[in-house]
């Protein structure tokens, strides 16, 4: 029989940026996050990003996929050894190598079954293919967990989560709904780029993996016809739930190739959050906030961009008491709990798929015989 109250489990994120894992522990029953526990992160090693980065782009059985697959399930395994302990179940979204929405297929590296080996536990994941073969874009997943974190905060109006990882993302969501999968609930999608281009532009002229603080953007001058030619990208003008690659914007660095480094940094940070601010024409009814999570939180120039395009109050989601680090990590470890009752993880206004659906697959580790 299906346990009904709240679990510890464990969840695993390794972003687009593939600087390394994040693992977090969350107790919750699949609806109310009844706390936060411990947290870890894992970085990887410079030749195990060579042979992840090596697969980017590919599908499975492309070449170098083993070779990264091998590589992820052993730093998931590493950093997660020590929590696991306290788990009861595994939320394992492995490492994006591609995601085609319009051909619905995506690629999630990392096998849960070696996962479920390697930890002793059971382990839910492929969280996105369901999603894609009922015709949704397989993201953003995190939105049903930004749902129950507005909960938790108590939220009584409309708020908005941001993600500035390599890709934006958000969640608008009305915490006075009953839940996530109610429409007028959650509306998701993913902005456009966040913090790809730019670190893209620090490794290829300064050798940087990124532009810490924003403070070489803070010295440039936004080029203001770059930025109204990125805004001819045919992404913007499709209606939400939508998703992106993280190379879909890719000719954005072509088009700042003239510009000083504190020009083109400037201009593509500007970038992201004009994104984010066109975003904000789609919201159903205004947000009280927005709360930023991921890396790009750190980034003081893009804040202060995000500031000047938005019109409710811009602050990390630390303001509220939550890790800006670890959500995503956070969201997996909820989401598994969703998957092992048969609870939906996304629905038509998160990933436009055609009803709310539940994703997920479940491994079990192999029975200990004595
Ligand atoms: N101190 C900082 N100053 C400026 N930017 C920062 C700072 N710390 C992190 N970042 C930016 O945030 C990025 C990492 O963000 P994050 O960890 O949220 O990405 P991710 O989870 O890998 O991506 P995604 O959410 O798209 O999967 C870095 O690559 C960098 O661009
Ligand atoms: C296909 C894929 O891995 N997408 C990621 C990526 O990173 C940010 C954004 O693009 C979001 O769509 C998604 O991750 C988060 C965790 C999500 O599914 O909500």
């Amino acid at each position: 029989m299906m346990k009904s109250g709240s679990i510890w489990a464990l969840g695993a994120m390794s972003g687009t940026s593939l600087d390394g894992v994040d693992a977090a522990l969350v107790l919750t029953d699949g609806h109310r996050i009844e706390a936060f526990g411990d947290t870890a992160y894992r970085p990887y090693s410079e030749d195990e990003s060579i042979v992840i980065r090596a697969a980017f782009g590919q599908w499975p059985g492309g070449p170098g996929v083993s070779a990264a697959a091998r590589v992820i399930e052993a730093a998931h395994a590493e950093v997660m050894a020590s929590l696991a302990a306290d788990a009861e179940l595994v939320g394992f979204h492995g490492q994006t190598l591609a995601h085609d929405p319009g051909g619905r297929r995506t690629h999630q590296a990392g096998d849960g079954a070696r996962l479920a080996e390697l930890l002793n536990r059971p382990v839910a994941w492929d969280f996105r293919s369901a999603d894609m073969h009922l015709g949704g874009q397989g993201a953003p997943l995190a939105p049903f967990f930004h749902f129950a974190c507005a909960r938790w905060m108590n939220a009584r109006a409309p708020l908005v989560f941001l993600n500035l990882g390599g890709v934006g993302n958000l969640t608008w969501v009305d915490p006075t709904q009953p839940a996530p999968e109610v429409p007028g609930a959650c509306l998701a999608f993913d902005t456009g780029p966040a913090n790809a281009p730019v670190n893209d532009l620090m490794v290829m002229r300064l050798g940087l993996s990124y532009d810490s603080a924003g403070r070489i953007a803070a010295d440039g001058k936004v080029d203001r016809g770059v930025i109204a030619r990125f805004l001819d990208h045919p992404y913007f003008l499709k209606m939400p739930p939508k998703s992106l690659d993280r190379n879909d914007f890719h000719g954005l660095l072509d088009m700042v190739a003239d510009l000083s480094d504190a020009d083109a940094a400037a201009t593509l940070t500007c970038a992201a959050a004009v994104a984010v601010g066109l975003a904000a024409d789609h919201f159903p009814l205004p947000p009280e906030r927005i709360l930023v999570t991921g890396g790009g939180r750190h980034n003081v120039t893009l804040m202060a961009m995000l500031d000047d395009e938005l019109d409710a109050p811009v602050s990390p989601v630390e303001e509220v008491g939550l890790d800006g680090d670890m959500l995503e990590a956070q969201a997996f470890a909820y989401l598994a709990v969703r998957v092992a009752r048969g609870m939906p993880t996304s629905c038509p206004t998160t990933t436009g798929v055609g009803a709310a659906v539940g994703g997920g697959l479940i491994n079990y580790p192999p029975a200990i015989e004595i």
